[in-house]
């Protein structure tokens, strides 16, 4: 059995003052975390720089979007180069928001993947699927479908430097968490998947981590599923509940 490093993503998303994330940041300095947990905190990129100064390890911080271009005419896009170049080694990629507000397509998730991986920066892929699409028994058609062209412009080697989120978009912000055994038959189809299309290594090496309405109270169960290897946590992570969610891979 490999052992996979738990992982706990907080994804403030497009929330908090940076006197708020301040005090969120004081919060998880002075967190006593138990076991090996690598946590990374996501603000939004105005404060990313701000916090980093702040932020105590094992913590590190994330962004929550890079482009595909190392520099030049794109207004309003952050480098995955800059974020390398300002020691951020972290950056969420395809989150459902993304894709469903701002346009990020299979194609351009994988191309910004690509871009962020050969900078030097760990990427947290996010895959899931709708409610319509669950209801149609479509789930793995489309979560193989967003991981082939992910697969389709990184080489096996580049894989260690992913983690795969499974985010299905009806547990995002709705309180209706997956059920560990939703859950974890997904991530296990995720990892026979990366077995079968990249190598068994890969699969065996990479983690996949759930996200979706994770909270305190639900986050210890679900990390007991063979094949959760962590949580990518919205609301929750900016709350005190979040330190619970993150010693829950104990
Ligand atoms: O979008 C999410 C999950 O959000 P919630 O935990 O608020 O459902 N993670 O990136």
């Amino acid at each position: 059995m490999v052992a996979r490093k738990f992982f706990v993503g907080g994804n403030f998303k497009m929330n908090g003052s940076l006197k708020e994330i301040e005090t969120i940041i004081e919060r998880i300095n002075e967190a006593k975390f138990d076991g090996e947990v690598e946590l990374v905190v996501a603000p939004p990129a105005l404060y990313l720089l701000k916090i980093q100064e702040e932020l105590k390890p094992p913590a590190q911080v994330s962004a929550q979007n890079s482009y595909t271009e190392k520099s030049g005419a794109f207004t309003g896009e952050i480098s995955p180069n800059q974020l390398k170049d300002a020691n951020v080694h972290w950056v969420i990629l395809g989150h459902s928001e993304r894709r469903s507000l701002f346009g990020d397509t299979d194609k351009l998730v994988a191309d910004k993947t690509k871009a962020a991986v050969e900078a030097g920066l760990g990427v947290i892929a996010c895959i899931g699927e709708s409610l319509q699409e669950r209801e149609a028994d479509q789930t793995q058609a489309v979560v193989e479908r967003q991981l082939e062209a992910i697969a389709n412009e990184i080489s096996e080697s580049e894989w260690k430097d992913i983690v795969i989120a499974y985010e299905p978009v009806w547990a995002i912000g709705t309180g209706k968490v997956a059920s560990k055994e939703q859950a974890q038959e997904v991530h296990a189809n995720i990892r026979q998947w990366l077995a079968k299309k990249v190598s068994q290594t890969v699969a065996d090496q990479t983690r996949i981590i759930y996200g979706g309405s994770v909270n305190g109270k639900n986050s210890g169960d679900l990390a007991t599923a063979a094949d959760i290897d962590g949580f990518l946590v919205g609301g929750a992570s900016l709350k005190p509940e979040f330190i619970d969610i993150v010693n829950s891979g104990k």
